[in-house]
């Protein structure tokens, strides 16, 4: 009986354990998640707080009115293009903004901002543009939202060009933390060949940019596609940037090589580092 009853009693027990088990491991869990997702998020508010930081800064530092400026693309600039719509509110700045891509455009126009284009304004005052990594030199890969061809004409027929980006960005070489590779945009017909120039030329694997949210390959603004040509160590980026305009079916590298004259790098903190190019 007692056996039954301890069996019983037992199984009690050790339900009721396990349940403790239970609640005891998902309140562990759900605290090291909740845990987890904090740590994740205040690291996220870190680097929207530098990539502000560094927008603010350099439109308060280069950007003065009756001026014709570059408004680059992706997350960073945002903050840049509300900026801009601030000073223009408070102190009657005024500024014609050409758009680097469909997004920009769009920030321009959502933000009351005067929208120019390249037509009637061929010759800027200042361009202001992200990075996805930017380094010693200030050479900078760009085109990680597949924008660099109109990014890199609007920047370099921009008096100057200031990269906005928060401390990640900023590395000793190219490749330290971005691993996606350069962006590469190419005619879509001559993918496939471009894409065995590069290997064979350079090394490492250029891989074709696909859609997440649409089936096939990435078509950028200029109706073309991407390759991403993840290399295998850091080079002589002028030298590799001019061969790889040689072959035929290449439109434009997400390589800017002594382009950016001035870099401001944002910290967690909303510290910024402003850093001019060596080669000027
Ligand atoms: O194609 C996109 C552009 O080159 C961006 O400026 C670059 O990817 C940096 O974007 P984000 O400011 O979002 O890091």
């Amino acid at each position: 009986m007692c056996g039954v009853i301890g069996r019983c009693f037992f199984g009690t027990v050790l339900r009721s354990a396990r349940a403790t088990q239970v609640v005891i491991f998902c309140a562990i869990h759900s605290a090291g998640s909740t845990k987890l997702g904090k740590t994740h998020a205040s690291k996220m508010d870190g680097i929207e707080a530098g990539k502000k930081a560094a927008a603010v800064t350099a439109v308060n530092n280069h950007v003065k009115t009756n001026q014709v400026v570059g408004i680059g693309s992706g997350t960073t600039i945002i903050s840049a293009v509300q900026r801009l719509a601030e000073r223009v509110k408070e102190e009657g700045l005024k500024v014609i903004c050409i758009p680097t891509s469909y997004q920009a455009r769009q920030l321009i126009l959502e933000n009351k901002l005067t929208l120019g284009e390249l037509e009637i304004n061929p010759e800027l005052d200042v361009a202001i543009d992200g990075a996805d990594e930017i380094d010693a030199d200030l050479t900078c890969i760009k085109g990680g939202g597949g924008c660099q061809t109109q990014e890199k004409i609007v920047a370099a027929n921009a008096k100057e060009f200031i990269v906005i980006a928060d401390s990640r960005k900023d590395v000793p070489v190219l490749g330290t933390n971005w691993k996606n590779g350069i962006p590469i945009e190419v005619i879509a017909m001559a993918w496939r060949p471009v894409q065995v120039q590069i290997e064979k030329r350079f090394g490492g694997k250029a891989c074709l940019r696909m859609a997440q949210r649409k089936m096939g390959p990435v078509v950028t603004d200029n109706g073309n596609f991407i390759l991403d040509w993840k290399f295998d160590k850091p080079d002589d980026w002028w030298k590799i940037n001019t061969e790889l305009k040689l072959i035929p079916g290449i439109v434009e590298t997400g390589l800017f090589v002594k382009m950016a004259r001035v870099a401001y790098f944002g910290t967690p903190e909303g510290k910024v580092e402003m850093r001019k190019a060596s080669w000027l």
